[in-house]
């Protein structure tokens, strides 16, 4: 058989051969949706003859995509370079740099981020004198959004209103709207949405796009909200000329109804392309049977489902699901901290193969405060970013404004941060000369000088701003970000006033700034060295581009490798990141009725169900290892709190867990080197690592005679693999391993 198409089973070699009609593809949780694309692109470059730039694949975060393009670089080397493998998000970027002109933009225009999206409305909030309380910025932005994600503009939007309530809405969009044209800028929703429209309005673009992308493939499709649906089906197109398009997702998996994700996309798509031809796969490859068995317990519940699914695996019953009680949030940590030693130890698992996920950040904090205590090496994915530190922020606010002169969010943002005597009152005098002049912001603020409304004393500030920024204007013109950064740090003053000042905070600060200018760095570094992306992208080492890959990054970005360290570290992150993941082994944490379901979510069986799904996007990322942890009692600030288990539990089929009572958790007890002492001893301190070299003879307490065939890392972290002559040899960390030298 084709080389190509080995390793893939019939439905699977099916759906990468299909050539024609759209191909629809809904398959339960690791049945190999992802492997079927990867492959599909392989064959059409490999046996279909197509161009690597015809290709356009979409997934669902950077790193996703990163992984893609890794696989099929390995598979048809660095011709992989011309193909599109990107986000929703940063595919349209793309697109909107290049067609800009069309829409009337200036090239460089402004990605507003959720956060600058909401000091934007803050401020309409104000302007229109409303209540805050009562219309909050968070709901308003929410609201705007899901008009966004339907591709509802604010004209329609007005005249569909109905009520006080909808015509707030229209009015606070049709303003925010005007506000983001007037800054240059675009909010993530828009994005997508410019998209559509440019492709509407100009169908002559939209058919080149068609002419140029031959093969349109989209991961995770039951994630697609309707804007990005649309968006597909311009591009594809549904004429003689439409495109190939091929669709992979599954409805149990939706987890951003927020976000507007809606099932009914696969609907629509049966609808919009009659010919379509879906396939079902049904083999599982990642779990054991018993963990799809328990997924399936839980899933059954819903009744929103797409079509009846029945997923079975090769891998055997495997072992039972543990369970674990604790006393509270610290017991519950202490307990997963005790078994990832245990599993790590026996050579059953590395900490890079182990994930724990929870529902919200915050329930990180227990599992870090052990791992530290206890030498586990983790990382913990997302929470407060560093994007969205406070400093960070300044200083992209700074650049932003190098790059385009009208970001009125920005500018307002830092035209007083640090102090330069541009007080509220000075900053609405330039804000009114900004609104008589229909101008913008900052635009306003290089003009203040010639406009009597301003009051004198606030003149000399303003003036150093602007020079600070048209300084840093002009050096962007021909210098890398990080020199641009660098010299807005020391220019405004920001980095001698953190050093300075006596908060003990601002030295994090002070790093926070130099990680920055590394990050920035960095970048510039891969874009000249050609690893980010495309000879295609348009990328260069400048600011708008440096700008453009700190707005995309996602939590996502930041999931480390598996490989990247000796025996890796433990990821920690929240369900919602861990969707399209595999780990051998998996904590699923805080299974406490109120917390996961969360409790917003219980009063609606549609929310609920959404848990529900989030529940299964959970069970199913474990290949062999899964574990359920609760805690019963959890502090709320500084307040005990009782929770009953999550409801989820009590739908798994109870023999398929085995439960340990809320006893601590096992110690961490180590047999004596030699067994015939039989005396236990405590865990092996970082003295006494054994010193071994390959070929050396070994005997370990669970697993007898073997010999080392190799070693990797040293002291604490030294690691050695060993053939014990039963099957393939296991890796073992040294510090943890009952392992003797004979
Ligand atoms: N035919 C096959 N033979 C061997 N392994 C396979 C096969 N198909 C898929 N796999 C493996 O099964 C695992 C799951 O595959 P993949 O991640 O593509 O599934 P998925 O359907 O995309 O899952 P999810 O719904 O979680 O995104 C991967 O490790 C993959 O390499
Ligand atoms: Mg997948």
């Amino acid at each position: 058989m084709n080389d190509l198409l080995t390793g893939l089973n019939e439905p699977q070699r099916q759906a990468v051969e299909h050539a024609g009609s759209p191909l629809l593809i809904v398959a339960g949780a690791g049945s190999g949706k992802t492997r079927v694309l990867t492959h599909r692109i392989a064959y059409l470059l490999g046996e279909r003859g197509a161009h690597p730039g015809e290709i356009l694949a979409i997934t669902f975060t950077n790193k996703a995509a990163a992984e893609m393009r890794e696989r099929v670089d390995a598979l048809i080397g660095p011709r992989s370079r011309a193909m599109w493998v990107l986000t929703f998000h940063s595919a349209c970027l793309r697109i909107l740099r290049r067609e800009a002109h069309r829409l009337g933009w200036k090239q460089s225009f402004t990605i507003y981020d959720t956060d600058d999206a909401r000091r934007l409305l803050t401020q309409i909030v104000k302007e229109l004198g409303l209540d805050s309380k009562k219309h909050s910025p968070r709901w308003l932005a929410a609201e705007i959004s899901r008009l966004k994600n339907e591709l509802i503009g604010p004209d329609q939007a007005a005249s569909s209103a109905d009520d006080a309530r909808t015509k707030l809405v229209a009015d606070v969009y049709a303003q925010y709207d005007e506000r983001l044209r007037l800054a240059q800028a675009v909010d993530f929703d828009d994005i997508i949405g410019s998209t559509v429209h440019l492709f509407r309005a100009f169908p002559e673009v939209a058919k080149s796009y068609r002419m140029r992308f031959r093969h349109v493939m989209v991961d995770e499709y039951q994630d697609t909200n309707h804007a990005q649906y649309t968006l597909v089906r311009e591009l594809v197109g549904t004429g003689d000329d439409r495109a190939e398009l091929c669709v992979v997702g599954d409805a149990d998996q939706s987890i951003y109804a927020f976000r507007g994700a809606t099932i009914r996309n696969i609907i629509e798509f049966e609808r919009d392309f009659p010919d379509a031809k879906t396939i079902l796969l049904e083999q599982n490859y990642r779990s054991t049977q018993t963990i799809l068995d328990a997924a399936n317990g839980v899933i059954r519940n819903n009744t929103e489902r797409g079509r009846e699914k029945r997923l079975w695996s090769d891998e055997g019953p495997g072992g039972r699901i543990l369970g674990h009680t604790g006393d509270n949030e610290h017991d519950e940590a202490a307990w997963v901290a005790g078994r990832i030693d245990e599993l790590v130890d026996a050579g059953d698992t590395s900490f890079g193969d182990t994930a724990i996920f929870y529902r919200t950040n915050a329930q990180s904090r227990a599992f870090e405060e052990v791992f530290v205590r206890r030498g586990i090496p983790y990382k913990v994915v997302g929470g407060v970013r560093f994007y969205e530190r406070k400093e960070v922020r300044d200083m992209l606010a700074y650049l932003k404004l190098t790059a385009n002169p009208d970001d009125t969010v920005s500018a307002m943002r830092v035209v007083n941060n640090p102090k330069r005597g541009v007080g509220d009152r000075a900053v609405a005098e330039v804000e009114a000369l900004a609104a008589r002049l229909r101008i913008s912001f900052p635009e306003a603020l290089h003009r203040a000088d010639e406009s009597a409304g301003i009051s004198s004393r606030a003149r000399p500030g303003i003036r150093r701003f602007c020079e600070i920024i048209d300084a840093a204007t002009e050096l962007a013109k021909t210098a890398p970000p990080e020199e641009v950064l660098d010299r807005l740090i020391a220019d405004t003053g920001y980095l001698e006033g953190l050093e300075q000042s006596k908060d003990p905070q601002d030295e994090g600060r002070i790093e926070n700034l130099q990680e920055l200018v590394a990050v920035a760095h960095e970048f510039t570094e891969q874009v000249v060295r050609g690893t980010v992306d495309d000879d295609e992208a348009d990328l260069e080492a400048d600011v708008p581009s440096f700008l453009e890959h700190v707005a995309l990054v996602s939590d996502a970005d930041s999931i480390p490798d598996p490989e990247s360290q000796e025996g890796g570290v433990v990821t920690l992150m929240t369900l919602h990141t861990a969707k399209g993941l595999e780990f051998d082994t998996v904590f699923l944490t805080g299974l406490d009725d109120g917390l996961f379901p969360h409790e917003r979510s219980m009063n609606k069986p549609g929310d609920l169900e959404e848990e529900r799904r989030l529940a299964y996007v959970g069970l199913t990322r474990a290949r062999k290892h899964l574990h359920l942890t609760r805690a019963g009692t959890r502090n709320v600030f500084g307040q005990p709190e009782y929770y009953a288990a999550s409801r989820f539990l009590a739908e798994i089929p109870g023999d398929l867990i085995e439960w340990s009572e809320s006893a601590p958790p096992p110690a961490r007890v180590v047999k004596s080197k030699s067994p015939s002492f039989g005396q236990p001893i405590v865990m092996r301190n970082s003295g006494d690592v054994p010193v071994l070299d390959v070929g050396d003879r070994v005997t370990h307490d669970k697993y007898g005679l073997g010999r080392v065939v190799e070693l990797k890392g040293s002291g604490p972290r030294a690691q050695a693999r060993i053939d014990f002559g039963d099957g393939e040899p296991k890796w073992v960390i040294l510090r943890l391993a009952p392992v003797t030298k004979l």
